[in-house]
């Protein structure tokens, strides 16, 4: 059946019986492509039925559909001409794992960050009715990302206007773990008796039928008949905000789907359908743990386990372990993630420390300012974020806890180049979207010691204090107690011809190519900048005075990074005419693949970036006469 499907138009010409058996051949075929290039399985998995009843339903790209978050997009991509090419999902240069304007026109909106489907959908609705065109506009937002105030800022503004919208919400109890919040409660209340369903159909017969004795008492009974349904009958804080609401359906029942998708469209102004569906459904692994396999790496189809043996530890297992270790002599110490718990390796604080732990849903500006109430109280709140997704909370950053002085610590997860989820997840703004916030304090580790000291060393400071680190394995030596952090720079080795400062994950690499440079009869000073703000002046600027020329090595964006900052440093100290080469990401998005392709390809590796400082420092007169 796959085979035949090149465009969604294909679909319209099966029936119920071949739709399911399809929805089954795409289930393997999501299994077989992802266990090999890894991915988001389960949330796919999850909309088999939905995405394969939406491609009926609407003339895609005609009709325009939105996926929020876009990581379930996967069925979505074989349905409209990709199929063929998820042997390069994530790869450099192959499918993205998120829906994107460039990679196909049926992509109708990028995503990757979540909650905003809602209001780009709303934005199309808006934009058809004023250039009075005809299509139909959908979101298809999920029960986590409806937890993004910013989901709830469209639908306030879409339920008030008569504007023709639909918007499928897509529950399966899940958000990358379990999903959290009143609105989940309630969600679960809709879900789990659909006696509610039953029950409003009921009273809409019984009231209606009573006969409008005078306009007063109707309105009363139009109030009361409408206190008993939001009694009663589910969605009704959609009905409340405007949304004629249709649900709960199986969102596996193809048929139902159908059915329910092509009678909501018919309706002229917004709508919400619920759609029950099981994250994992159709693999007993995924199905058992759907969080495991919300982002999965390549693994065996039998046993369900990774190919990749992990070894050693990750820069986020080694922050949750420091962190319990600290929780336990400090009982002010709280942790706060916006939905990520497994991601930012706060597992284990949740089990230790239940009631200190604090998972606030996909509501990151939400947690910056809850964060900032902690601190003001006297608690120690540690936000732990993705570089990426804490450009949510840049005004609540500065306006709540910088301006106030309140200390916050960032611990910033996946800060540089993270890799296969490309361009909208990777962490390389915050240097640039920090550096200039004053109060606050940046910490750049080299490695998993490195952290574990500098997280000790924050909370020793009553200041906002922004630590960052990337995704991924870390050097860490247990003991690493031993190891303090002074709040300065390290030089790792001495040299003559040129100062090389780095920050992070490219400290390794900064030391790899230096061993190149020596080859050449160059020798370089490395060293680690540990503090990007304030900058460690005297430990800089003496090595620079002594090589008169700077390499800066950041994995961030050149614009506004550490490289910026130590130009202005020397500018600011009237140090002038040292020959500065700023190495970092261009001024670009950063596309999908493997971390190790992605460097490599952008000329970030220690190889290309040992050539570039050779010509660099060869390229300068004085160098022509040769130092040796
Ligand atoms: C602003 C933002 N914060 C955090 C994330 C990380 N994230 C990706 S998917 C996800 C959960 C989404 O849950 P849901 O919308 O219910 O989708 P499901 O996987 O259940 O289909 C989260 C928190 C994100 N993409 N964007
Ligand atoms: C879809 C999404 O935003 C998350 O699932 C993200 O992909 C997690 O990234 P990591 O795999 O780095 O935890
Ligand atoms: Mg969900």
């Amino acid at each position: 059946m796959l085979e035949k499907i090149h465009t969604p138009k294909d679909l319209k010409q099966l029936n119920n019986d071949e739709l399911a058996q399809l929805a089954d051949e795409i289930r393997c075929f999501l299994i077989d492509k992802v266990s090999k290039t890894g991915g988001h399985l389960a949330s796919n998995l999850g909309v088999v039925e939905l995405t394969i009843a939406l491609h009926v339903v609407f003339d895609a790209p005609v009709d325009k559909i939105i996926w929020d978050v876009g990581h379930q997009t996967y069925v979505h991509k074989i349905l409209t001409g990709r199929k063929d090419d998820f042997s390069s999902l994530r790869q450099l240069g192959g499918l993205s794992g998120y829906p994107k304007i460039e990679e196909s026109p049926y992509d109708a909106f990028g995503t990757g960050h979540s909650s905003t489907s809602i209001s780009a959908a709303l934005g199309m609705a808006r934009a058809r009715n004023i250039k009075g065109e005809n299509y139909f506009v959908v979101a298809v937002i999920g029960d986590g990302a409806l937890t993004g105030g910013m989901a709830f800022e469209a639908l306030n503004d879409a339920g008030r206007t008569k504007t023709q919208l639909m918007v499928i919400l897509n529950d399966n109890e899940m958000s990358i773990s379990h999903n959290v919040g009143s609105l989940s409660i309630y969600l679960s209340k809709l879900r789990t008796d659909p006696a509610y369903f039953k029950m409003k159909a009921d009273i809409d017969k019984v009231l209606n039928r009573i006969p409008e004795i005078g306009s007063i008492l109707s309105n009363t009974l139009q109030r009361f008949k409408n206190s008993i349904k939001s009694l009663l009958v589910p969605g009704m804080i959609f009905e409340n905000l405007g949304f004629t609401y249709f649900g709960p359906i199986d969102g596996h029942d193809i048929s139902a789907l159908k059915e329910v998708l092509s009678s909501a469209k018919m309706v002229k102004s917004p709508v919400l359908v619920h759609v029950i569906t099981k994250k994992g459904k159709g693999y007993k692994n995924a199905e058992n743990d759907p969080e495991y396999y919300h982002g999965i790496e390549p693994f065996d189809i039998e046993s369900g386990e990774c190919i990749n043996i992990k070894n050693g530890k990750t820069y986020s297992e080694v922050f949750g372990d420091t962190l319990v270790e600290l929780a336990k002599k400090d009982k002010n110490i709280v942790a706060i993630t916006a939905a990520m718990p497994y991601g930012t390796g706060l597992t284990r604080f949740k089990k230790e420390f239940p009631d200190r732990f604090f998972d606030v849903g996909i509501a990151e500006q939400h947690a910056v300012t809850m964060a900032g109430g902690m601190a003001a109280a006297g608690l120690r709140p540690v936000f732990a974020v993705y570089s990426t997704f804490l450009q949510r909370g840049y005004d609540q950053i500065v306006h709540d806890i910088c301006l106030q002085k309140l200390p916050v610590i960032f611990a910033i997860d996946r800060a540089g180049v993270v890799g296969e989820d490309g361009e909208t997840h990777n962490g390389i703004f915050d240097l640039s979207y920090l550096s200039h916030i004053p109060n606050l304090i940046i910490l750049s580790p080299k490695d998993g010691n490195e952290l574990s000291a500098m997280l000790k060393y924050a909370l020793t400071l009553n200041k906002p204090v922004a630590i960052r680190y990337p995704r991924g394995n870390c050097r860490y030596t247990k003991d690493s107690s031993s190891i303090l952090f002074d709040g300065r720079a390290e030089i790792l080795q001495e040299g003559r011809d040129v100062t090389i400062v780095a920050e992070g994950r490219m400290v390794e690499i900064a030391l790899k190519a230096a061993e190149i440079l020596k080859s050449k009869h160059l020798f370089p000073e490395v060293i680690n900048a540990r503090i990007i703000k304030p900058l460690d002046e005297n430990t800089i600027i003496a090595s620079v005075l002594k090589t008169r020329h700077l390499v800066t090595m950041e994995d961030n964006v050149k614009i506004g990074g550490m490289g910026s900052s130590i130009i202005q440093l020397l500018s600011e100290k009237f140090i002038y005419n040292i020959p500065t080469k700023v190495i970092g990401w261009p001024d670009q998005f950063i596309c999908h693949g493997k971390i190790e392709d992605v460097f490599k390809y952008y000329g970030m590796n220690a190889e290309s970036i040992a050539e570039q400082i050779i010509s660099f420092l060869l390229e300068r007169d004085d160098y022509g006469k040769s130092k040796t």
